[in-house]
Formats: structure tokens, sequence, C-alpha cells
């Protein structure tokens, strides 16, 4: 099997006054298509982990792995060429550019790669359609719905065809009936082009989606789970881990399905 990404013995130490170790041996493969949850209570790690694999942060120690590449080895400019071609980012705020139309919005991975308008123009057709906001390309962020953001948001995120699309909390602005909406999307999109995806969650709805959750607790592994055939069998098991894992009760959002 192809593994997209592999986080090897990661350790994370932030330095300050008081040194302070986010994350402790932290190893996991995520195989092609694969569509992956990162889960756990507040502060145990997962904005750190997120940070390191999209090379926003550096690990103190460890690899990062992504289609067999250690990008933490590039130098400053092609970091960013790396991050431009092999990711995507999907954000609980949708950072769209209000002053753009969502076609523009969409476009711009390409137009900063100076791809060909016409083809482009061609991809946001193909991709706005597929996500059914087709008819609202021409809106601006503030006229249109959350869900609508952030399924341009996926569509942006996704028109360059990354290696590894990385999801931070795509829920977490959203009512029950956008949520649905999004993951539904994002599943369609994992489904369709066998596209890698990792997402942090503290949605345990959201996480029903995914193939498998890896949950972390004070920086470390401490459970993963894979999702069988029946997604509301898993959103239980997620519940119970969850309910295991301890944290403050108002860190997850209640039962959904
Ligand atoms: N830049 C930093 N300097 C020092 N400590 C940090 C820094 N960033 C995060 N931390 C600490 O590292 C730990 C993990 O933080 P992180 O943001 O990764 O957690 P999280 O699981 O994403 O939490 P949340 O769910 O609340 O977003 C926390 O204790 C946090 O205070």
């Amino acid at each position: 099997m192809e593994e997209v990404l592999q986080v090897k013995e990661i350790n994370k130490i932030y330095q300050g006054k008081v040194a302070f170790q986010a994350l402790t041996n932290v190893s996991f493969s995520v195989e092609k298509g694969e569509f992956i949850g990162i889960m756990g209570p507040s502060g145990s790690g997962k904005t750190t982990l997120l940070n390191l694999i999209s090379t926003i942060d550096k690990p103190t120690s460890g690899k990062v792995l992504i289609n067999g590449q250690d990008p933490h080895q590039l130098k400053k400019e092609r970091l960013a060429e790396f991050r431009r071609k092999e990711l995507g980012f999907v954000f609980q705020d949708f950072n769209l550019l209000d002053t753009l139309t969502l076609e523009e919005n969409i476009m711009l991975p390409l137009t900063l790669e100076n791809v060909d308008p016409e083809l482009i123009e061609e991809k946001v057709k193909t991709i706005s359609k597929k996500l059914g906001i087709d008819a609202i390309l021409t809106k601006r962020t503030y006229e249109v719905s959350g869900g609508q953001k952030q399924r341009t948001a996926i569509a942006r995120a996704i028109i360059h065809q990354p290696k590894l699309l990385l999801a931070d909390e795509p829920t977490g602005n959203l009512d029950s009936k956008a949520s649905k909406d999004v993951m539904q999307t994002l599943q369609m999109i994992n489904e369709n082009d066998q596209t890698t995806m990792l997402m942090v969650t503290h949605d345990p709805y959201a996480a029903s989606y995914c193939h498998r959750v890896i949950f972390i607790k004070d920086g470390k592994l401490y459970n993963e789970i894979y999702r069988g055939t029946d997604q509301k069998a898993f959103f239980q098991q997620i519940m119970d881990v969850l309910s295991m894992l301890g944290g403050d009760r108002d860190d997850f959002s209640t039962v959904r399905l």
C-alpha cells in the first residue's frame, strides 16, 4: 500500500520560560485514499500535530514524510511551493477572501500557479458542479450560507488535486444540517477522487465519516478505532472513547445522529 503520510517518532517541545512537551513519540501512517480523524481533549496537541504535518511548524525531533518526501528539509521557497502544490487546507472559519467572488476564491490556487485561464475555467466548472455551488459562483462570501462557504473552501482546497487534504475543525462554525452537508461533500471527494484526508475535529458526528479515528491525550497516542460499515455504531464507539478520555464535557459537541 502506498503511504501518503508518515509521522515518525515525533516530539515537539515548545521552548519558553518553561519548556513544554506538546507531543511525545507520536507515530502513525496514512495510506492513499484514507480519511483519518484526529480527536482529543482541548490542549492534547491536535493543532500542534496538524501544524507539523502542514509544515507550518517544525518537530523538535522525528520526521514527517509526505509521499516519501520530508518537507521540513526543503528551503523556504521550495517549502512554500510544496505546500501550494501537494497540500490542500480547509479551516474552521473558511478563510475565504471577502472581496472576491466564490469563483475567484476557488480558482486562486491555480491563478497563483499561472495555469492557462481556459483550463482554470473548465476545472472550476467541473468542481463547482460536483459540489453543488455552480449556481452561486458569482456571489460574494457574505451573500451565501456557512455550508456554501465551506463547500467553496473545499473546492479551493482540492482544485489543484493535492496529495493530502488537511482539515482543521471544518464543521466548527456550522449548524448540524450544514455540518452533515459538508461531511457528505468531503466523503464524496474522498471516495470519488481517492483524495487522502486528515481532519482534526471535536465533533464526533463529523469524525464518524472517517475510516479511522486516532485519539491523542496529553501529547501521546491514546487509541485508534476503525469504522466498519455501520456509521451509527462507529459514532457510538467514538463517543465511548471520548468518555474514557475524559476532558471537559464541553470539549465535545452533543449527539446528533
Ligand atoms: N506556541 C506555543 N508555545 C507554548 N506552548 C504551546 C504553544 N502552542 C501550544 N502550546 C501548548 O501545547 C499544548 C497543546 O496545544 P494544541 O493547541 O496543540 O492543543 P489542541 O489539542 O489543538 O487543543 P484545542 O482542541 O483546544 O485546540 C497546550 O498545552 C498548549 O498550551
